[in-house]
């Protein structure tokens, strides 16, 4: 645990990091981060929900020495929570997602890396070392450039592809359309800069490659990726985020083996996204590693339960047949303790590592990992846990509106 003296005394929490950050963001950038969708309710109660929930600690248990490590993906990570993916990171600090990796690496823990990275997925790997990373994958219409990525995935050493399947549109972010959010010219998408396709005008491209399974789609530049009334805006053009992140095309029986087929043995196929007991049974039924519990950090469907509410319906269907994982609105070391609680076995967090970033580059990033290493620690001793393994919902009780409190 930390001593008086290794603290950052300007930053002693995460709200303190946020807040930092807020100043060190342009506007474009900040709002891209920080929002939600619509009203950005789901955003607000990813991280209010958590309160709902208080801990019963036990005492006089010995936890001089506590044990917080765990193993994911073949690696003993420091604690249980690892750096969701999340998109443009240079945007930030110009250590980007290297700056984030290598954090990770210092302190020991799992690293998502962004589909819709600034730098390249190699690059990235290169960084982590023997420290684990997830590649998060968008499946794009255009099957071949997937498949190059997942490749080139394998190829750098990636543990698992994370296929995000929250996204069929882009949740409607109103920041991102009032500033018309773009990157920067400074900067590229890492790993799709070399990556465009030529399209000769007047070509209609939905008879390319795959296109016969695919729906009839209007040839049309997507107007940043929201859905367009009815009609199908054919992705198109250079590779970027709001012409190709979304795939209303995915289905479970089509793209779930094609996607197991392209990775397996080399890389595990994740599903994140997932919020429902019944999609978890499917998850289990089509043969994934694992699945992540997510909102999209409440930036998809608006009015979606907070993931920490979603988490014990999943972790219940599931029976531990695979592990869950879950994100969203993560800000204490209390609510790694409280979602391992409620019985998923990682935590992932988003935004708090892009605070880090734009507070102080990769440091910023440590920052952050070691405010919430040594919560998270703190946490399990004042708990009366020595393992992960001990946290378990015994150490919970929910409290509902009227401050009345049940067992779970
Ligand atoms: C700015 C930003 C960009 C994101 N980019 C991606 C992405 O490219 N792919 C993805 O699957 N999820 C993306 N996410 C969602 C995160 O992976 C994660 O689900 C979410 O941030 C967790 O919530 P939190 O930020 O409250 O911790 C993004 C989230 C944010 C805030
Ligand atoms: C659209 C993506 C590239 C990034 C993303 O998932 C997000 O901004 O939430």
């Amino acid at each position: 645990m930390a001593g008086q003296g290794e603290h950052d005394l300007n930053c002693l929490t995460i709200e303190e990091l946020e807040n930092h950050a807020h100043g060190m963001m342009d506007k474009q950038t900040r709002d891209y981060y920080n929002e939600g969708s619509d009203s950005n309710s789901t955003l607000r109660e990813n991280t209010t929900a958590y309160n709902k929930y208080r801990i019963r600690p036990r005492v006089l248990r010995d936890v001089s020495k506590v044990d917080s490590t765990m193993d994911v993906f073949g690696h003993k990570n420091n604690i249980p929570m690892g750096v969701a993916p999340t998109a443009m990171q240079a945007l930030a600090h110009s250590d980007g997602e290297l700056g984030t990796a290598r954090a990770c690496k210092k302190a020991k823990v799992a690293m998502g890396l962004s589909s819709f990275s600034t730098k390249t997925l190699e690059e990235v790997a290169e960084a982590s070392g023997d420290n684990p990373h997830v590649l998060q994958l968008y499946l794009f219409e255009e099957r071949e450039h997937s498949r190059k990525l997942i490749q080139r995935a394998k190829k750098a050493g990636f543990k698992a592809v994370f296929l995000t399947v929250d996204t069929p549109f882009l949740g409607r972010r109103n920041g991102e359309i009032r500033n018309q959010f773009k990157l920067p010219p400074h900067l590229k998408v890492g790993n799709f800069a070399e990556d465009q396709i030529p399209m000769p005008e007047g070509e209609n491209r939905s008879s390319e490659a795959q296109g016969k399974s695919r729906p009839k789609l209007e040839r049309k530049q997507s107007q940043a990726g929201y859905q367009d009334g009815d009609k199908r805006v054919l992705p198109q053009g250079p590779i970027t985020f709001h012409t190709h992140a979304a795939n209303p095309t995915l289905s479970w029986e089509r793209d779930i083996e094609w996607l197991k087929q392209e990775c397996l043995p080399e890389m595990e196929v994740w599903l994140k996204g997932i919020a429902t007991a019944e999609d978890a049974l499917l998850a289990v039924h089509h043969g994934v590693s694992g699945i992540v519990v997510s909102n999209h950090g409440g930036r998809q469907l608006n009015g979606a339960l907070a993931t920490i509410d979603a988490l014990p319906e999943v972790v219940e269907a599931v029976q531990g047949k695979i592990p869950v994982h879950v994100d969203g609105g993560i800000r204490h070391g209390t609510d790694v303790f409280k979602a391992l609680a409620l019985g998923a076995d990682f935590c992932w967090v988003g935004r708090p590592a892009l605070w880090g970033l734009a507070y102080k580059g990769q440091a910023g990033v440590e920052l952050m990992l070691k405010l919430l290493s040594d919560e998270f620690k703190l946490c399990m001793s004042l708990a009366g846990t020595v393992k992960v393994e001990d946290i378990s919902k015994e150490y919970l009780v929910k409290m509902d509106n009227s401050g009345f409190v049940s067992r779970l």
